[in-house]
């Protein structure tokens, strides 16, 4: 029977969603590294290990400390790494493309999660372990250096300290039980999803983006990567060359 469009109230017109909403709604591409809650073996069981949010939560989720660890020590190497893309779950460890060309600049961007690009070229990587589950904060606890390269594979310390390889590091002295955070623009320079901080800290920046929209003035008070140091280099060199 078709009814009378006449006779049906009005709606009420619908507010457009909001930037947090669009992003709700976006389809997350599944990342390599997705343990399993119900039946959860932690990547680095003596140093740190998830503390898994409400179910069906999205991004609920953290990264908390087995033990205490001292300012300025090694947590673990970061290694075993997977080629990445941008994502909301990637690192990048080098510069754009569009961006100086230094020695450590990258050929072509990976497309997947999967793809195999040497090593030395992976503009963004997949954590790969628990290490994904490290949340921002404008006032972080570690550090995620990831200058030189990778740690090998091969290192059997947990915390091998040797310079030029990729690790976490603490940037504070932690206690057992506290969660882990890390300043995301520290090794991203235009995120992919960017969010409304929660940190709650008295040097909360807001929305964070990636280092992109933050004034250098600002950067100098944190740990930043070298790539982010030469994208905001050459930041600086087109804004004034806009300017004369
Ligand atoms: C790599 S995940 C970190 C783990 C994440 N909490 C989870 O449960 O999967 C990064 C995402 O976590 C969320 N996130 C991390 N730190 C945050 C913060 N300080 N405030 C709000 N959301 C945050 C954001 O949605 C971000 O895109």
């Amino acid at each position: 029977m078709a009814v009378a469009v006449a006779s049906l109230p009005t709606p009420a017109p619908t507010p457009p969603p909001t930037k947090q909403q669009e992003l709700k709604k976006r389809k997350q591409p599944q990342p390599p590294y997705l343990p399993n809650r119900h039946d959860y073996h932690p990547t680095h069981p003596s140093l740190f290990r998830i503390e898994f949010g409400p179910e069906g939560e999205e991004f609920g989720s953290c990264l908390r400390a087995e033990r205490a660890f001292a300012k300025g020590e090694i947590l673990c190497p970061i290694r075993s790494t997977l080629p990445g893309t941008k994502a909301y779950s990637s690192v990048q460890v080098l510069p754009d493309p569009a961006l100086p060309s230094s020695s450590r600049a990258a050929t072509s961007r990976p497309t997947s999660f999967t793809t195999a690009a040497p090593a030395s070229t992976r503009r963004h990587i997949e954590l790969n372990s628990d290490l994904l589950y490290v949340n921002h904060s404008c006032d972080p606890n570690v550090v995620f250096d990831v200058n030189g390269r990778e740690a090998e594979p091969s290192e059997q310390d947990e915390r091998a300290t040797s310079d030029g390889r990729w690790r976490v590091r603490a940037e504070k002295d932690i206690a057992k039980g506290e969660i882990l955070t890390f300043a995301y623009f520290s090794t991203e320079w235009d995120m992919d999803q960017p969010f409304h901080c929660l940190c709650g800290t008295k040097r909360c920046l807001g929305t964070i983006q990636g280092a992109r929209h933050i004034e250098q003035g600002v950067l100098d008070g944190y740990f930043v990567n070298d790539h982010i140091l030469a994208m905001k280099a050459l930041q600086r060199e087109e804004q004034e060359q806009q300017h004369q």
